[in-house]
């Protein structure tokens, strides 16, 4: 098991914040963890990294113990950057990690240029933007390779460029077996990343899977909406019209070029095709629609 947490809760003072987190991830993969501001995200990954403690529960990572030291080898924790030190270059930084896990310094050149930030590596981080901050705290928590990386925000503050870097970056620790959790509340990117995601609600976790997010959605503006209709209703396809006149199926439900085979076949003719992709945003909003409307 990669990640074994059971009945975690945690509470400052008298606010529960925590209400018995369990998560199993038994297989390499990326899992998003996302939800609303101070729902939990933040107190979660410091608690599964040992850095806060706990009134119930435990935590496994690796089939070790959290608290386990050992386990800085294998698993790694992009914190916000006000763990980097004004004074110090990025180079320092990567310095010091090589030496306390142990690494050539011959890594720090190779995950600079990984990162892009070879151009800055020797100046202060006093004097680093937002962004190449973000890049530092990567190369700080990828040099080791680890097996496990766990991630707070790490797209704060990052140029569409950088974001994409960072993107391609995480699809290939994933591709190299890595497993990575991020948080973040940037929903796009989410989606493009993957499609396992936990949603932090009012304390728990609900985990909504691939298969649930995988579906697109097809608006069809044709020349006949009402033959149209008729065809899908023949076809037993569950579809709706909207207001501006476009029928809208999913792509599990009907295969869209028969469909589109069958309109040609009855002389109607499609003026445009628009695709849905139903993705974090939409349960997002599902979940959190009372937040919202507040
Ligand atoms: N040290 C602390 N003492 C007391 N309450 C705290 C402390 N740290 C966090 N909290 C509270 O715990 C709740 C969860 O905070 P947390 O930072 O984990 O949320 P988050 O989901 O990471 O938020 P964000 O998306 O804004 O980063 C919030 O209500 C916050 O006020």
């Amino acid at each position: 098991m990669i990640i074994n947490v059971e009945g975690l809760k945690k509470r400052y003072k008298k606010q529960m914040v925590l209400k018995g987190i369990d998560m199993k991830v038994d297989s390499p993969q990326i899992i998003a963890l996302v939800g609303p501001n101070g729902s939990g995200k933040t107190t979660l990954l410091n608690c599964m990294t040992n850095l806060l403690s706990f009134n119930e529960g435990q935590v496994e990572l690796l089939e070790k113990k959290h608290t386990d030291s050992s386990l800085f080898h294998e698993v790694s924790y992009l914190q916000d950057n006000r763990i980097l030190y004004g004074s110090l270059t990025g180079y320092d930084h990567l310095k010091f990690i090589c030496s306390v896990q142990k690494l050539p310094t011959s890594k720090i050149k190779e995950v600079a240029e990984r990162v892009g930030m070879e151009s800055y590596l020797k100046k202060r981080v006093r004097n680093y933007s937002l962004g190449m901050k973000q890049h530092l705290l990567l190369a700080m928590v990828i040099i080791n390779e680890p097996r496990l990386l766990l991630m707070d925000e790490p797209l704060n503050g990052l140029d569409p460029t950088s974001a994409i870097n960072m993107r391609r970056i995480l699809l290939e620790l994933h591709d190299e077996g890595t497993t990575i959790m991020v948080s973040s509340h940037n929903l796009d990117e989410i989606d493009r990343l993957t499609n396992t995601i936990y949603f932090m609600k009012d304390g728990a976790l609900l985990k909504e899977s691939l298969e649930d997010f995988s579906t697109k959605k097809y608006l069809l503006t044709v020349s006949e909406v009402e033959r149209a209709k008729v065809i899908l209703e023949e076809q037993e396809v569950p579809f709706t019209v909207n207001k501006d006149y476009q029928i809208g199926f999913e792509d599990t439900v009907v295969d869209v070029q028969t469909f589109i085979d069958r309109l040609n076949e009855n002389d109607i003719s499609i003026q445009d095709i628009e695709i849905q992709k139903i993705g974090a945003e939409k349960r997002y909003r599902e979940l959190f629609e009372q937040e919202l409307s507040s």
